[in-house]
């Protein structure tokens, strides 16, 4: 698992509540500073940084001065629109403080089942990646009711880690990692330090928050530990006041509860694709085409595709046959039906003229394209 860490190019860093706002005492600059100043050497050794922050309902009620959590669903979306302002003045001044640029991300559940506004985050945040930004992301807290609330950022930092194929998740929080129970109930518990991610033991000895503003506690951590999994990440629960944290997990030091993958990233997130999405439409490719993604792994390119078949929209799944209209290859378009009949056959450096705007200069891109 170190070695994994060591290895990790793309990685999606989570800290909680209780972390950031010093156990609702107010947004602790301190820490962030610190996590700060480490994702900015971090990104500036190459690796792709993304940090999943909690804290902004913590820090409105402070902001408010309310001194319990109000029940009420429009109280907490107000205290956490009136926090949220905290936390992204607070990451964009350290950030900067450490030469790097920032970017507020704010999800909802509904954002990452719309296969478009699917495929739309995740460019969106792989630019962002590209322009050597640091993404700070919470949930729209704002705009959901509980049926289609994340529930916890713990379930949205695994969903990220997901969304960019991130090589791991790093999840901070106010205990060292996992116990065989909650340390806050049980002295005799133990450390658990490495254990298999998805393995039915840890949700047992996972219980809920301890602290006075955390939400999920260490089962959400677990099952989003199994989430990031399914994606090939692995994750570490670590304490976030470990000094130099990142930088030592980076490095490949064993902190904290590492909890492995089983699969390989790529592998599994083409065998996602194969197994969650439906078929929507297909395309002809000709036989350049064809060479170049069987033969070269190359993305497929409008100009390959000699026929659009169906109605597909952006971010569907899409057959992919030769002319004999054998499949060769599926994967997710990242332009619908009516678009793809404008630009196919023509080279990619016309899409912007064609259509106004482009979604990149491939159909399907090859990270998102499984040869049959
Ligand atoms: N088995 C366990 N090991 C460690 N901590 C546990 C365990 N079960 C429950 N907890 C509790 O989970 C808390 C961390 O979750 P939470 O309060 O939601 O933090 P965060 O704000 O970082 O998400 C710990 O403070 C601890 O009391
Ligand atoms: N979106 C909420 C996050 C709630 C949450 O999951 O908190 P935590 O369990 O501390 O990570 C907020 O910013 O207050």
């Amino acid at each position: 698992m170190s070695e994994a860490l060591r290895q990790a190019r793309r990685i999606v860093v989570k800290v909680g509540s209780s972390l950031v706002t010093n156990e609702g005492r107010g947004v602790d600059a301190e820490a962030i500073g610190n996590w700060c100043r480490q994702m900015a050497a971090l990104a500036h050794q190459g690796l792709e940084v993304v940090m999943v922050s909690s804290g902004a309902i913590a820090e409105g009620m402070k902001r408010l001065g309310w001194t319990s959590r109000p029940t009420e669903l429009s109280e907490l979306q107000a205290a956490a629109a009136v926090g949220q302002m905290g936390l992204a003045q607070m990451y964009e001044s350290q950030l900067s403080r450490h030469g790097m640029g920032s970017a507020q991300v704010l999800l909802t559940h509904a954002d990452l089942a719309d296969r478009e506004r699917y495929l739309n985050a995740r460019s969106t945040l792989l630019t962002l990646l590209g322009l050597k930004v640091i993404p700070v992301i919470n949930e729209n807290d704002t705009v959901v009711n509980d049926e289609i609330k994340f529930g916890d950022n713990d379930t949205l930092g695994a969903l990220v880690a997901n969304l960019i194929e991130a090589d791991a998740l790093i999840i901070l929080t106010d205990q060292k990692g996992l116990y065989s129970a909650d340390p806050r109930k049980d002295p005799d518990a133990r450390f658990i330090d490495v254990a298999q991610a998805g393995d039915p033991a840890l949700e047992d000895m996972a219980g809920g928050a301890g602290s006075r503003v955390g939400t999920g506690g260490m089962i959400t951590k677990v099952l989003a530990a199994k989430r990031a999994a399914g994606s090939g990440a692995s994750t570490v629960i670590a304490w976030g006041r470990e000094p130099d944290v990142l930088l030592r997990l980076a490095a490949g030091e064993a902190i904290g509860t590492a909890l492995v993958a089983g699969t390989a990233k790529t592998a599994a997130r083409k065998q996602w694709i194969l197994d969650h999405l439906q078929i929507h439409g297909a395309v002809r490719i000709d036989a350049g085409a064809v060479a170049k993604l069987t033969r070269e792994g190359a993305s497929l390119l409008p100009i390959g595709v000699t026929a659009v078949e169906g109605d597909f929209q952006r971010g569907d799944v899409i057959a992919i046959g030769d002319a004999q209209g054998q499949e060769v290859a599926r994967g997710l378009a990242s332009y619908s039906s009516a678009e793809a009949r404008l630009i196919a056959r023509k080279p990619s450096s016309q899409i912007a003229g064609l259509l106004g705007y482009t979604h990149g200069t491939e159909l399907v891109h090859r990270d998102n394209l499984i040869l049959r």
